[in-house]
């Protein structure tokens, strides 16, 4: 009997539609599996497609072509390995199924199916697929083979093989359960699930546990990458055996495939399962697929101990490795060069431009000089890579954030000298092209014309603030608009989350962009993220495991002033505008994620440490303030531009928080808080 398995579990970062982009990816993986010595290969949920397909899901002609591609691809299969490929299924009765097939040499050997559709945050898959239900099974006719299809379970040479897709495992009543009382041996999770602060904790845990309370082998694939434009998959794959992990990948790499592999001991599993065995329902065995002739025991007793550590990322590393990493994807998916960034000498656009230049520092240590080269290639850049890492900081400073990142500070009659000469020094950290006009003539242009409108008063501070406010805002965005058209770059949009959710932002002005790189990520945070940058900065990793700090203490210039959007011309400070910004991210995380009304925020607020020294009735101005900007201003949310998934909520009313544009305004709940 076969005792030992060798298993690998490989991310893979996929374009939705592009099927041969994404079985390219695959064959790689295969490759680096088979030179792994791996027996069986895991690769993500829809891994085939892509996971974010969207509607596409719905193109019956189109599931016919990722139906032939599948059997193309089950015929590339090597000899030696046995691949799991997540796939959309489309039924004969005419559902469609979010499904993962095994393939081996030539063969699609059976299909499972999602029990539990992913509904909660940034998903929904039930407007395109059907949930199969347990216990179910059946067979369909796949390429001239009938091939065993639903809940199943795969006896591949006496080991026993069930799955559970992404959610099935995030889930009480998780399949995993069921396919203990049928004995499986190993328990494959095909995933795409997305980045979010504190998640892979959770994700190590069910692993882990399943492992431990099944008494199985389980292995976990995830996506990698900016797949379709919001969500960053991180990856982390992980092996666990006997309760243990065995084996676990580095989060958020930036190379197209990672694989993992480890050997495994199945007789330890089994030995498990029957101390803990206590089965009282009928064993099944209809839906167990027998095939035979794949697996046979190899003289390889090299087992994976348990691991002594984890790879751990903290969490201002992996919020600005989430970020940098959706900075490069984005500018290698469009093929444009790099980006414009509209640099206040704040903290917003200092973060911004920060990530550009991170997401080349990761790029250019973690990737080969031929894969980093091809990648500037793509986007018109003619570049040789100097082979030696150590040099490459300085090679993306002098040589490609020049041509990759335009910046330019756009003064006003309220802009101070600390800020210009902060975007200044951020600029010249990071290598990019810097700029510095005035944008008070045009100003005073459209001032002078609304002024001369028929009947009207000319415009004054006292009675015209927001009007007065927003058309410098307004006016940055034309300019920058222009020189991300000529250059061929993305325009990027500087607004945070805690901004975002209150519509502080000028609509058509500095929301004017096409990606939102930190529209995730919380005000209170991006203060912290800056300081991180300047004082400890990310850790960048060599071939040979060493790895070193990078700060960039340029942004101390922006560190040590207080927000301000400098529109008005006396001092302004976001903070007087709104509220304090841990109090404002406080409200919205008992608002949107905790789902809790007005009163029940209040009642959490006054309990909060963060609240010391603030009456009740400052408590209820701010969190008034708060809803009422927050009702007011769903339009405003419904037309940001792209952001990613960081924090564990979003204002992104796409991928996330639906809320009515046109509403009660809570009129109710704000008038009757006590
Ligand atoms: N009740 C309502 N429901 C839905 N829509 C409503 C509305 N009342 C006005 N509107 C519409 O909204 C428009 C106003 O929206 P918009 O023009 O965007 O401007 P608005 O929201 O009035 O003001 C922008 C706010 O953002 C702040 N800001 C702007 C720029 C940068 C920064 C910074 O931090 O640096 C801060 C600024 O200090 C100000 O408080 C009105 O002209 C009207 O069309
Ligand atoms: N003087 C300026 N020059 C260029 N761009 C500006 C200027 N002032 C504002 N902007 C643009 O408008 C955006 C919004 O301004 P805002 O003040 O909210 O952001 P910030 O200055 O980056 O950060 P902070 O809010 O911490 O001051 C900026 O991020 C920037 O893109
Ligand atoms: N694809 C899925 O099923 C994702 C759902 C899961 N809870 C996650 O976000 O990780």
């Amino acid at each position: 009997m076969k005792t030992t398995l060798t298993l690998a579990a490989a991310s893979v970062n996929t374009v939705p539609m592009d099927l041969e982009h994404n079985v390219g990816l695959i064959k790689q993986a295969m490759a680096a599996a088979v030179e792994a010595g791996a027996e069986v290969l895991l690769l993500p949920e829809l891994s085939l497609t892509g996971y974010g397909c969207e509607d596409m899901f719905f193109c019956s002609e189109w599931l016919d072509d990722v139906q032939d591609v599948l059997i193309t691809l089950s015929a590339e299969v090597p000899e030696t390995l046995i691949t799991s490929v997540g796939f959309p299924l489309c039924y004969p009765g005419g559902q469609v199924f979010n499904a993962v097939a095994l393939l081996a040499t030539n063969r699609i050997l059976g299909i499972a199916c999602k029990q539990t559709l992913a509904r909660s945050g940034i998903h929904y898959e039930s407007r395109w697929f059907a949930p199969w239900p347990a216990d179910q099974f059946t067979q369909i006719q796949l390429g001239g083979q009938m091939v065993p299809v639903g809940d199943r379970v795969f006896d591949i040479d006496g080991i026993r093989f069930g799955f559970e897709i992404c959610e099935d495992s995030w889930v009480a009543a998780r399949p995993g359960r069921r396919l203990y009382d049928r004995q499986i041996d190993v328990l494959l999770n095909p995933s795409a699930s997305h980045f979010a602060l504190g998640k892979h904790e959770v994700r190590r845990r069910f692993v882990q546990e399943g492992s431990r309370a099944f008494g199985v082998v389980c292995a976990y694939a995830n996506l990698q990458g900016c797949e379709a434009g919001r969500a960053v998959y991180d990856g982390g794959n992980m092996i666990a055996s006997n309760g243990e992990l065995v084996a676990e990948a580095e989060r958020l790499q930036f190379c197209e495939v990672t694989l993992i592999s480890a050997t495994v001991d199945l007789l330890a599993n089994r030995s498990q399962r029957i101390i803990s065995s206590q089965l009282q329902s009928e064993m099944q065995q209809d839906d167990v697929v027998e095939i035979k002739g794949l697996l046979t025991q190899r003289g390889n007793f090299n087992i994976a101990p348990a691991l002594s550590q984890y790879a751990e990322l903290d969490e201002h590393e992996a919020a600005i490795r989430t970020a940098s990493l959706g900075m490069w994807d984005w500018m290698r998916k469009t093929y444009t060069r790099g980006y414009a960034v509209s640099l206040s000498g704040g903290a917003d656009s200092a973060l911004c431009a920060s990530l550009v230049y991170l997401s080349h520092a990761y790029a250019a240590y973690e990737l080969s000089a031929e894969s980093y080269q091809r990648a500037l290639a793509n986007v018109g850049l003619k570049l040789t890579v100097p082979e030696d890492k150590a040099a490459r900081l300085a090679w993306i400073k002098s040589d490609v954030l020049p041509q990759l990142l335009t910046t330019v500070y756009q003064g006003s009659d309220n802009s101070s000298d600390t800020t210009a000469n902060a975007a200044k020094a951020v600029a010249n950290q990071l290598g990019a092209k810097f700029v510095n006009w005035s944008i008070s003539s045009l100003v005073e242009e459209y001032c002078s014309r609304i002024s001369g409108m028929p009947n009207a008063e000319p415009l004054s501070w006292e009675k015209d603030d927001l009007t007065l406010q927003n058309i410098q805002a307004r006016v940055r965005s034309p300019g920058i608009w222009m020189v991300a058209n000529r250059e061929n770059k993305l325009l990027v949009a500087t607004s945070n989350l805690s901004e975002a959710s209150v519509g502080y932002t000028t609509m058509d002005g500095d929301t004017s962009g096409v990606l939102s790189p930190i529209g995730g990520i919380s005000k209170t945070r991006v203060l912290k993220l800056n300081a991180y940058l300047e004082t400890q900065g990310v850790i960048l990793r060599g071939d040979n495991g060493d790895s070193e700090r990078h700060p960039l203490p340029a942004l101390h210039a922006v560190n040590s002033q207080r927000p301000t959007a400098e529109l008005r011309p006396v001092e302004q400070t976001d903070e007087a505008d709104l509220m304090p910004f841990p109090i404002m991210d406080e409200i919205r995380k008992l608002g949107q994620v905790q789902y809790l009304s007005p009163q029940g925020v209040l009642n959490r607020l006054a309990d909060s440490p963060l609240t010391e020294g603030a009456d009740r009735t400052q408590l209820i101005e701010w969190i008034r303030r708060y809803y009422q900007l927050y009702c007011r201003n769903q339009w405003k949310r419904e037309r940001l531009a792209v952001g990613f998934h960081i924090e564990s909520d979003s204002a992104d009313p796409k991928s996330y928080r639906r809320f009515p544009v046109l509403n009660s305004q809570l009129k109710r709940e704000l008038a009757s808080l006590s």
